[in-house]
């Protein structure tokens, strides 16, 4: 199984350092989320790991090689990255035929991932009659035609409609149980937290956190309890007594910090407290992630010089 290796890796452009002594490794078999504040050095990253820029030090590399050394590299490496152009005057399928001829790749294969991609039914279409999400659709497409055993997807949900994100979902995931690398970057965090296992953030070029998904959640955001009850009284007292934080919104809910269903389920029981509601309140990506990054504040509100 291929993994991608980024060692020490930086890119300088001009003043702007936009990846800085970076370093990861993104495993097979489980989905890598690649996130980070605009301008984090993403994009970049990606190209220099696809051979399309060249690092100013250090090395990216795919299972143990860089992507230019690759025989047929098609066959081991698809990619779908932002703004990418397929010729608008041909047909989808012909645009994948072309792929795949120039790149020795089995012409049954375009079939394969006309249906894989949801495009069979417009494959005869010319590509600049096709909407923002067939073109993403047509680019994912071209990014599994050599069946490679490493994919990276820089914002592959972008353009995509509520159906068309379910099923970019379900496809990184079956992606990554077949034992694939899957690298993704995303600006959705709600949607990096439903298909990915792992994360790699970065902030400024630099790495500020590579961890699982659930680890990286639990570390910055505690969960809490959300509670109803027709005895306010009662309910502000009992939890002041066993030590809790809680606060009451404005339509009489009550959040309870860092406390679980059960524990104030019980105490509320015990004490005769009636419930109307309660709720676990989970954590999510999306809190841990802005915790992260306000911390790094410097990475948004500041312009970065090298
Ligand atoms: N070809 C280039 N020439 C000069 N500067 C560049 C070039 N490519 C990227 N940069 C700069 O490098 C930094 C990192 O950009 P990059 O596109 O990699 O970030 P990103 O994390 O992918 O951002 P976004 O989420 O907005 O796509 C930015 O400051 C960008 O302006």
């Amino acid at each position: 199984m291929t993994s991608i290796d980024v060692r020490d890796l930086t890119k300088v452009y001009g003043s702007r350092r936009a990846v800085d002594h970076l370093t990861f490794t993104v495993e097979p078999g489980r989905v890598t989320g690649f996130l980070g504040p605009n301008g984090a050095g993403k994009s970049t990253t990606m190209r220099l790991a696809l051979g399309l820029d060249r690092p100013t030090s250090g090395t990216a590399t795919i299972g143990g090689r860089p992507y230019t050394e690759l025989r047929e590299p098609l066959h081991h490496v698809g990619a779908l990255l932002e703004a990418q152009a397929a010729h608008g005057s041909r047909t989808g399928r012909d645009h994948l035929r072309a792929l795949a001829v120039s790149n020795r790749i089995p012409l049954s294969r375009v079939d394969t991932v006309l249906e894989e991609t949801g495009l069979a039914s417009v494959a005869r279409r010319r590509v600049k009659t096709y909407s923002l999400g067939m073109r993403q659709r047509l680019g994912m497409a071209a990014a599994l035609l050599g069946d490679p055993g490493v994919v990276l997807l820089d914002e592959p949900a972008n353009g995509l409609d509520p159906e068309g994100i379910v099923w970019i979902r379900q496809l990184l995931r079956r992606l990554a149980g077949e034992g694939r690398t899957v690298l993704v970057s995303s600006h959705l965090m709600n949607e990096t937290a439903a298909f990915a296992d792992h994360l790699v953030v970065l902030g400024r070029g630099r790495l500020l956190a590579d961890t699982p998904v659930q680890d990286f959640i639990h570390a910055r955001v505690q969960p809490g309890v959300r509670v109803r009850t027709t005895d306010g009284t009662g309910l502000g007292a009992l939890l002041s007594r066993h030590g809790y934080e809680a606060a009451q919104d404005g339509n009489g809910a009550w959040t309870v910090r860092h406390a679980r269903v059960d524990d104030i389920g019980r105490l509320m029981s015990e004490a005769d407290v009636p419930v109307l509601e309660l709720t676990a309140q989970e954590a999510t990506l999306e809190q841990a992630y802005l915790d992260l990054t306000s911390a790094e504040a410097e990475f948004t509100a500041q312009p970065q010089e090298a």
